[in-house]
């Protein structure tokens, strides 16, 4: 049974013009387009060209106004709560925040930590203030992209690690304020293994081939991107709050984030 009535939803996904933000793009749309009313999904990305082109394509596929791009730097504080507010106030509402903008550059960590992490921090906060229901808002599921790199070490990836074990303490967190506050909103982390796209094969040049290929059997091999779009889209309509997922080719498993003790 579904945790939110479907037609109609209006998402925002951060990292959206290509890779696993594209795919999650996608999918909303393909369920929308079986509703009723259509999902409206905003794809927000530093990537003009590459946003201009997945717009195109996927105008094509789900109709014009059911999927909008702009650029968005999430580093950019001003810009990107203008552009929630704005998205908000001109669609009428938001209902689903994606907080997908990630790198893994070790030779620039402080911009690492800046999008991996503040980046996410900001996005939650203003969508969070946007759905809130004692604020007004209709509430919404907020979904956070960490990685397998947010619960365990990884050799050579040390700030991207640290971002997204940051993002998973900060997103139990933020659950625990919705249930306590009754905001009406629910939180997620997807902590995926390495998806076997050109950017996680780039991993093999920081750690080496060997430990690369004992990492991929210790997780259990790569993840499609199709599989781990399927499980987006489960967490996204099925799950309850303080909901984690640690997704591998081998199958889920849902952590549920610990109650408050006192
Ligand atoms: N590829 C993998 O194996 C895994 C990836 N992840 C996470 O999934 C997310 C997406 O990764 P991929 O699609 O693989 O990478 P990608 O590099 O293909 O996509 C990342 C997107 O984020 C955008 N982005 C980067 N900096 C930005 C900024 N300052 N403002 C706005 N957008 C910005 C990029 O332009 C790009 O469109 C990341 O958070 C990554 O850490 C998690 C686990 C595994
Ligand atoms: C490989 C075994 C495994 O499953 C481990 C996963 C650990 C982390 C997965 C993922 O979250 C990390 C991806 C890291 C990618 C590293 C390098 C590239 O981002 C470099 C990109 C540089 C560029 O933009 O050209």
């Amino acid at each position: 049974m579904e945790k939110i009535s479907l037609p109609g939803k209006v998402a925002v996904v951060t990292g959206g013009a290509r890779g696993i933000g594209k795919a999650f793009v996608q999918r909303l749309l393909e369920k929308g387009a079986k509703l009723p009313s259509h999902f409206q999904v905003v794809i927000l990305d530093i990537l003009k060209d590459e946003g201009e082109a997945s717009l195109k394509d996927l105008q094509e596929k789900f109709g014009r106004d059911n999927v909008y791009f702009y650029y968005c730097d999430v580093t950019n504080g001003k810009l990107f709560e203008d552009l929630l507010k704005s998205i908000n106030k001109d669609i009428g509402k938001l209902d689903i925040m994606v907080n997908n903008a990630g790198v893994c550059n070790e030779d620039d960590w402080e911009q690492t930590i800046h999008i991996n992490l503040i980046g996410v921090i900001r996005g939650t906060k203003q969508a969070t203030e946007l759905m809130r229901r004692d604020k007004g808002g209709n509430g919404g599921v907020i979904l956070n992209m960490s990685s397998i790199a947010g619960l365990e070490p990884f050799k050579g990836i040390e700030t991207y690690c640290a971002t997204k074990h940051g993002l998973v303490g900060f997103t139990k967190t933020m659950a625990l304020n919705s249930e306590d506050a009754d905001w009406g909103i629910r939180y997620h982390c997807m902590c995926p293994v390495g998806v076997d796209t050109a950017l996680v094969h780039k991993l093999k040049q920081i750690t080496g081939q060997e430990y690369f290929d004992h990492a991929v059997e210790k997780t259990g091999g790569l993840l499609s991107i199709e599989g781990l779009t399927e499980e987006f889209l489960k967490m996204i309509l099925y799950s309850d709050n303080r909901c984690l997922a640690i997704v591998k080719p081998t199958g889920v498993q849902y952590l549920e984030m610990e109650k408050k003790t006192n």
